[in-house]
């Protein structure tokens, strides 16, 4: 991967020009690694339907209209259409029952063309989302929601990865962040990200601390890491001021406008790396979707 070197000469104070300058933080690109991955699945995708005939293919799974999750459905079929990834979409309405959901997901986990299955997140709430998340069949299991998937990552075994959390530690490692002894501080404790990013870090040897809503002081615990992952879903969350000077920053929020969960232009005047929202974490999560959708068709293709 060619990390860029995003060094920008800035000024401590943005509002005032003859404060000190400093560096600004240099950026972690997501956009370029994750196309070097999608490269690759493809890759492998055409390598396998040219040996077996065997199109990879990933089902999506949308219950009701909410127009973020449409959008970010319809970003993961074509980008798997772009990779020669085969995409069965299943739209499903807003008042489907929880017992509705899991026949449907049992369904596509019994078919042999479906290789991997995507329920997008979140579901309407009447739905017991991890009652539908468990009837997906863990072989099939690609965007890593299942207590099987949690599991491995938990104890450091081989296995579907969260997206957006295994994303995260492969750009850490793209750009060469030490992990072990580093104190990593999650900030956010849901089941699809802050939970098994913790988790993926532990296994990296980081010290993890979990931090949350019920958390208290947190701006002086967040001050001792050497790296953040922002998963609060608060749009310009966290200060520049809470920062420890040169902590890597991992903003993995997507609220509206495009906003992560990170106060940018403060923190970058603090961080020594930090992720760009747009264009960090984001195209990472899809990147890994395709990537063990494939993983996932090469495991149930028989080779003769
Ligand atoms: N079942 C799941 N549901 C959700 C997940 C998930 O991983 N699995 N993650 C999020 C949303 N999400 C994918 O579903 C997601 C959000 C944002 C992006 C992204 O690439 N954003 C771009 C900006 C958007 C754009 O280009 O228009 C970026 O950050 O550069 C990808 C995936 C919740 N639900």
């Amino acid at each position: 991967m060619t990390s860029p070197s995003n060094h920008t000469l800035t000024f401590s104070n943005p509002d005032d020009p003859k404060s000190a300058p400093r560096e600004a933080a240099r950026l972690m690109v997501g956009t370029d690694l994750a196309a070097e991955m999608v490269a690759k699945a493809a890759e492998r995708a055409k390598a396998l339907k040219d040996a077996t005939g065997v199109e990879a293919c990933l089902a999506t799974v949308l219950v009701g209209d909410d127009p973020a999750s449409a959008t970010y459905v319809r970003m993961k079929q074509n980008r798997s259409k772009k990779a020669g990834i085969g995409s069965l979409s299943v739209v499903l309405p807003a008042e489907t029952t929880t017992e509705e959901l899991v026949a449907e997901l049992r369904k596509l986990s019994e078919d042999p063309k479906v290789h991997g299955i995507l329920l997008q997140h979140p579901v309407p709430a009447h739905i017991d989302e991890r009652a539908a998340f468990e009837a997906i069949d863990p072989a099939k299991d690609v965007d890593g929601v299942t207590m099987h998937a949690f599991a491995a990552m938990a104890f450091g075994e081989p296995g579907f990865r969260s997206c957006t959390p295994g994303g995260i530690i492969r750009l850490l490692e793209a750009y060469d962040v030490p992990l072990a002894g580093a104190h990593a501080v999650v900030i956010g404790r849901s089941p699809i990200l802050g939970k098994p990013v913790g988790m993926l870090l532990l296994a990296s040897n980081a010290t993890v601390t979990y931090t949350h809503s019920k958390t208290r002081d947190l701006a002086d615990i967040v001050k001792t890491a050497d790296i953040v992952v922002a998963a609060v879903g608060k749009a310009n969350f966290v200060r520049g001021s809470w920062l420890k000077p040169g902590a890597v920053v991992i903003d993995a929020g997507y609220n509206e406008n495009n906003t992560g969960d990170v106060h940018f232009e403060e923190a970058t005047l603090v961080a020594g790396l930090i992720t760009p929202v747009p264009g960090g974490v984001g195209p990472m999560t899809i990147a890994l979707l395709l990537e063990q959708t494939v993983a996932a068709a090469e495991a149930q293709t028989t080779t003769a």
